[in-house]
């Protein structure tokens, strides 16, 4: 097991897959929140046919499938459906979150969830760390790389915890707004007061 868990956090389209991406180069474990969510929705798991019973057959795609922008569309129109697909799945998510980082074996881990600051999911991280870039950027970088329209993804940034609220409760900042090449650097620089920590 790690010795230390760096929660790292973000909104969305700030740059937390890039800046998590990097440290996996360096050989530190990742658990990744975004990428949990998809597979306990996978086909044949129960929380697929609960989301199935509760919103009906055409939630899924013709290969059986989560039609995962249909529900994005529907949970950040509806704070109820939000809310019931939240309690559904992030008990899920957090006992897979656990399992994995039970078996991490970098010196320390990281954890990339875009709800640490929203949930309380800081509880199992040592330290907190923010991808912090304008909401401008968020919905260009988001949308250029969705084709998401602009209105959902302001719903979205909206649904989610302010920047102010994120910088309140970091420990350690990464301010995303130069190109992806200053992006790692910041990040390398990270990784070495990381490990002069633990
Ligand atoms: C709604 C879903 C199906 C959309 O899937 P899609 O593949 O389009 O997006 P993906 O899962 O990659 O999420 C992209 C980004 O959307 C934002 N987002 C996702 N879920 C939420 C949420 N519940 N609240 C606020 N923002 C969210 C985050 O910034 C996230 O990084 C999916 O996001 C989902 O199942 N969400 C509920 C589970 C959840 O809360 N996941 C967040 C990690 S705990
Ligand atoms: N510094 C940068 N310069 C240019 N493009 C960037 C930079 N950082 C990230 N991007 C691009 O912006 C988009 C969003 O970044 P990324 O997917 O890492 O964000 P995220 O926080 O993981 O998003 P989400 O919350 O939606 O999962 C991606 O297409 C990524 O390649």
């Amino acid at each position: 097991m790690s010795k230390m868990i760096i929660g790292l956090t973000g909104g969305i389209g700030s740059g937390k897959t890039a800046v998590s991406d990097r440290f996996a180069a360096h050989g530190i474990s990742i658990v990744d929140a975004d990428v949990i969510s998809r597979v306990v929705v996978e086909p044949g798991r129960p929380a697929l046919e609960k989301i199935r019973d509760h919103f009906g057959t055409d939630i899924l795609l013709e290969d059986g499938n989560l039609d995962r922008a249909q529900l994005r569309q529907k949970i950040f129109s509806s704070p109820t459906d939000k809310q019931w697909l939240e309690s559904l799945l992030h008990p899920l998510i957090a006992e897979e979150t656990l399992r994995q980082l039970s078996e991490a074996q970098s010196p320390y881990a990281i954890y990339v969830s875009p709800l640490l600051v929203e949930s309380n999911q800081k509880g199992f991280c040592q330290r907190l760390l923010v991808v912090d870039v304008s909401e401008e950027t968020q919905l260009q970088r988001t949308i250029a790389r969705d084709s998401n329209d602009a209105e959902q993804v302001k719903r979205i940034i909206a649904s989610q915890a302010s920047r102010e609220q994120r910088l309140a409760l970091a420990d350690d900042i990464i301010v995303n707004d130069s190109d992806l090449k200053s992006l790692h650097e910041k990040v390398d620089a990270m990784h070495q007061s990381y490990l002069a920590l633990v």
